[in-house]
């Protein structure tokens, strides 16, 4: 993030934690309803504004309104908050121009701190930047490498980059379309050679079957269990040899909330942790939408990984999103009432 749009994002930040303990979320008593733009696809449409968040929202004094991606926006609302989730770079532009032209309007959340998050080269840069480690745990990335072209070279280079097998191979750009969540399995360095780049090859790090989803929402996080690969065994990375395509292993379907689990793999990271590693992922990111998965390497007590970040992910998922979420644009509308509140009057040129 620029140094301004940093200071402004904490000012703000500070802003709202401040007002959200004063008035416990309520709606001010002069503050005017809250106008909601969102752009999204239908299939976003259909998992997030379910009639129970649209009823809640209505009640709060909140409402959505679809924004029309083919025409002008400053036609359009007015708005106080847009919400997106759209791909493509002349609608990008557009938010942009938008976004200058409209300071007044909240864009959830700006196209360039998004970017950082749709290419995997980059998108954990700001938690191995991040290096936390404290009395909770660590959190870290698994090491990966980066294969732009010639998948013929993929053998040399995971050699010289000393990556230990078994490896996950991710496409590159994370664009929401069903090719970028297509990955494989790799137990010999050869077969990389068949993968199509621009990908990345990450180190596979056995985590006994059960990953954490992070959602954040603003200042509020939520965890939950998915199931995830099973672990890699020595005998058996020394008896496989070929690269395998895996199916969307930790979709919703695989909640593993419910399911007996050993202590040692099923325990949530320390609630410390996840707070500290979404508030300073909210500012270094500048996004305030996102969650994260989360691992815990096998056999140790607090040793984490991040191994992807999501932008707008499915909130559907998230137990009480309809209440985070509502109280979430409330307290971004009132901080933002309040600033406008505290400015002093221009004096008049006489
Ligand atoms: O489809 P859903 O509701 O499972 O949400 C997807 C997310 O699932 P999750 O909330 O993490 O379980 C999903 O997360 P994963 O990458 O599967 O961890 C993505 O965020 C996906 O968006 P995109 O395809 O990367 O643009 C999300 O898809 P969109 O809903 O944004 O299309
Ligand atoms: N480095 C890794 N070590 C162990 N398992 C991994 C690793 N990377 C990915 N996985 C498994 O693959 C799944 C999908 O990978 P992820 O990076 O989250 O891609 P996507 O963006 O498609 O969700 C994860 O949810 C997890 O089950
Ligand atoms: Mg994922
Ligand atoms: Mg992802």
């Amino acid at each position: 993030m620029r140094l301004k749009e940093e200071t402004e994002f904490f000012e703000e930040e500070e802003e709202r934690e401040q007002s959200m303990v004063a008035h416990k979320f309520s709606p001010q008593p002069m503050m005017k309803g809250v106008v909601v733009g969102y752009a999204l696809t239908s299939k976003k449409i259909k998992s997030f504004l379910q009639p129970k968040l649209e009823g809640l929202a209505r009640n709060k004094g909140i409402l959505f309104v679809a924004i029309d991606q083919h025409r002008p926006l400053s036609d359009q609302g007015p708005f106080d908050i847009v919400l997106h989730k759209l791909s493509g770079k002349e609608w990008r532009q557009i938010l942009e121009d938008y976004r200058q032209t409209h300071p007044e309007v909240t864009v959830l959340d700006p196209p360039d701190a998004i970017q950082q998050v749709h290419n995997r080269q980059f998108m954990l840069q700001e938690v191995a930047d991040l290096n936390l480690s404290d009395a909770y745990g660590t959190v870290g990335v698994p090491r990966q490498l980066v294969i732009k072209k010639d998948p013929a070279s993929i053998p040399d280079a995971v050699n010289k980059a000393g990556l230990r097998l078994p490896l996950v191979s991710k496409p590159l750009v994370v664009d929401g379309s069903a090719k970028s969540h297509e990955l494989s399995l790799a137990y010999d360095q050869y077969s990389l050679q068949i993968l199509e780049p621009p990908l990345v090859l990450q180190e596979f790090v056995n985590h006994g079957g059960v990953l954490f989803k992070v959602y954040v929402v603003g200042e509020a996080i939520k965890v939950v269990r998915r199931f995830s690969l099973p672990d890699v065994s020595k005998r058996e990375l020394s008896t496989n040899a070929g690269v395998f395509r895996f199916p969307r292993v930790s979709c919703a379907a695989a909640s593993a909330d419910d399911a007996d689990l050993d202590p040692g793999i099923g325990e949530l990271p320390p609630r410390p942790l996840l707070e500290r590693l979404a508030k300073e992922l909210r500012r270094r990111l500048g996004l305030r939408l996102f969650n994260l998965d989360i691992i815990r390497e096998h056999g140790t007590r607090g040793r984490f990984y991040v191994i992807d970040i999501n932008y707008f992910p499915g909130y559907g998922k998230m137990p009480e999103y309809e209440h985070i979420f509502t109280d979430f644009l409330l307290s971004l509308v009132q901080s933002r009432y309040k600033k406008r509140a505290s400015k002093p009057v221009e004096e008049p040129v006489r």
